[in-house]
């Protein structure tokens, strides 16, 4: 298969300049899926570095990080920021378009053949780099991931809606495979909740209650998933419902959580709420957030929107509320 073979996403519709982008996003990522699945015979999950936030870097980070800097050159592309880049470097002069890039999400994944992806956002380009990131993510023009897993599957928003492209080995197109809408009811959570004693009180009590099932004052029982991987936490949660969490908590690093505003939470806050879903800091939608720093982190709930709102309600609760125990805890009684 050739680089310049048919991609598929024929029915783009959208300013050309975007398309273009997201053609090459999608071109990269079918390379990428092909090393992926080459898994121990190529050493991906090998330590290779730090980034400039103090994480490990994984081979397949550097490789991915490169293989995208590399196909957008001459693409209509400005500025690119990574996750893999301490700053913010210039591609095309003059270009129309700034791409924030995770280029390898779920790295702790490579070496369990468990599902990881690529995040991506499409911001119109500023003459200034970092004022071309540092805003809301609702001037996002396009937001996307793409996931390895059994299947390699491309799911993008231009701001109208979230769709499925999945990507057929056969042909090496990406074909459509329909708009995805969150579904309204879900009995799932997902959190890593080996952080429990590390978390403020509010996010302990929703999960406290989800926990007391139908003892608790939720009276119905809940499962819960965490794969460590977010582009496969939201595409389990885009298709079957449910909730994901990563707050903000007590360990040195963590005030802000995990999770970066610009190439991680802001694209997939986006891709949430354009499929019916909401997506939140624990209180404020996260599009509404400004973020100060490129590689800056925000604590992301999103998901079923009754229970991301359920979240924030819980963080307006008086103390004596959230810090009693499950068995006295009243407001939300059904
Ligand atoms: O290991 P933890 O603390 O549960 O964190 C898992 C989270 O970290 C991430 O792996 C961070 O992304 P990267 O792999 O791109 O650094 C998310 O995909 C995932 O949700
Ligand atoms: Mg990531
Ligand atoms: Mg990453």
């Amino acid at each position: 298969m050739t680089a310049a073979q048919d991609i598929g996403l024929a029915d783009l519709a959208t300013q050309p300049e975007v398309a273009e982008v997201i053609r090459t996003l999608a071109r990269v990522a079918r390379e990428l899926s092909r090393r992926i699945a080459r898994g121990a015979l190529e050493r991906h999950g090998a330590t290779v570095g730090e980034n400039s936030d103090g994480d490990s870097q994984k081979a397949l980070d550097l490789i991915a990080d490169r293989a995208v800097f590399a196909a957008l050159q001459g693409a209509p592309v400005r500025w690119y920021a990574s996750e893999e880049r301490d700053e913010v470097v210039p591609l095309t002069p003059g270009a129309p378009l700034a791409l924030a890039i995770d280029p390898l999400d779920g790295s702790s994944n490579i070496d369990v053949n468990m599902s990881i992806g690529t995040i991506f956002s499409i911001l119109p380009a500023q003459d200034d780099p970092l004022a071309s990131f540092l805003r809301p993510g609702r001037e996002q023009l396009a937001a996307g991931y793409v996931i390895y897993g059994p299947q390699t599957a491309l799911v993008l928003t231009l701001g109208r809606g979230t769709a499925l492209w999945v990507l057929d080995p056969a042909s090496g197109r990406f074909e459509p495979a329909g708009p995805l809408a969150i579904p309204q009811r879900s009995n799932e959570f997902a959190i890593n909740v080996s952080n429990y004693r590390h978390w403020a009180p509010p996010v302990r009590a929703y999960i406290d209650d989800c926990l007391a099932g139908e003892t608790g004052p939720r009276d119905k029982n809940f499962n819960m998933r965490w794969v460590a991987s977010l582009v496969a936490e939201t595409h389990r949660i885009i298709t079957r419902g449910g909730i994901f969490l990563y707050p903000a908590d007590a360990r040195r690093g963590y005030d802000h959580g995990r999770l970066r505003h610009v190439y991680e939470c802001a694209p997939i806050a986006l891709l949430v709420e354009q499929a019916g879903g909401a997506a939140t800091d624990g209180c404020d939608p996260i599009l509404d957030l400004v973020p100060q720093a490129l590689h800056e982190r925000t604590p992301l709930v999103f998901g079923t929107p009754v229970k991301v709102h359920r979240v924030a309600a819980y963080h307006d609760l008086p103390h004596e509320e959230v810090a009693a125990l499950f068995g006295q805890r009243g407001l939300f009684r059904q």
